[in-house]
């Protein structure tokens, strides 16, 4: 074991749950977005979380969420973390922190160089940064693409604020990534998928030993 921790994304079924538990994962993500094939009605989501045992960490991932959707969420759904993946500003992402109380994970997408400079002024904002890629203008959702970016561009660089390295991750890539990058968090969703939404039990299984026992 290496101390790598994994973020098993966009769970759907209740199945889902020990499947990526006895992977070894870390963390939980339930999608909160009514675009994405991994969408989560609240009472579904209710049921979901409610099923995990201590320990792991729940992440529930909003859009640009007003205030009235993330009382009704934290309300009704047990939760641990709160990952922003829309246009919050850092001014936001510090107001939903202060209010709500739990931690804040920021998605950041990165495609160049000149994408970098945010995780600095996010990181003073956020608890964590998610390092995902930029999704490509005529992509239908903001995340959760399967699309990778460069990790050369993360190469022999450090932030003060923990992050996790995202997008287009998948067994069979996640080892490379985490050499190249120097990540210690990685996160997944269509590359453990057999169909959008979807979870693969045997491929959770694969990303998190590829990951977490090189
Ligand atoms: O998964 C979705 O459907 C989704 C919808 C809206 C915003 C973000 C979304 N997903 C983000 C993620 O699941 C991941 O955190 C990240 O983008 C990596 O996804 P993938 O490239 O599919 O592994």
């Amino acid at each position: 074991m290496n101390g790598i921790r994994v973020k098993i994304c966009g769970l759907t079924e209740t199945s889902d749950i020990p499947a990526a538990l006895m992977a070894g994962a870390a963390y939980l993500g339930f999608v909160f977005f009514d675009r994405s094939p991994r969408n989560l009605a609240l009472e579904a989501a209710s049921f979901m979380a409610g099923s995990v045992p201590p320990g792991p960490c729940k992440v529930a991932l909003t859009v640009d969420a007003d205030d009235a959707f993330l009382d009704r969420l934290l309300d009704r759904v047990p939760l641990d973390m709160l990952q922003l993946h829309g246009s919050e500003t850092p001014e936001r992402v510090a107001d939903i922190r202060a209010r709500f109380g739990l931690p804040v994970m920021k998605a950041l997408g990165i495609a160049g160089e000149s994408d970098l400079a945010a995780l600095e002024e996010y990181g003073r904002a956020a608890d964590q940064i998610l390092v995902d890629a930029k999704p490509n203008p005529e992509a239908k959702l903001p995340g959760g693409n399967g699309v990778a970016f460069d990790w050369h561009l993360l190469a022999g660089r450090r932030w003060s604020t923990p992050w996790m390295l995202a997008g287009g991750l998948t067994p069979e890539n996640v080892g490379e990534a985490i050499r190249l990058t120097g990540a210690r968090q990685v996160d997944v969703s269509s590359g453990v998928e057999s169909a959008p939404g979807l979870k693969d039990g045997e491929r959770i299984r694969a990303f998190c030993s590829a990951a977490m026992e090189p």
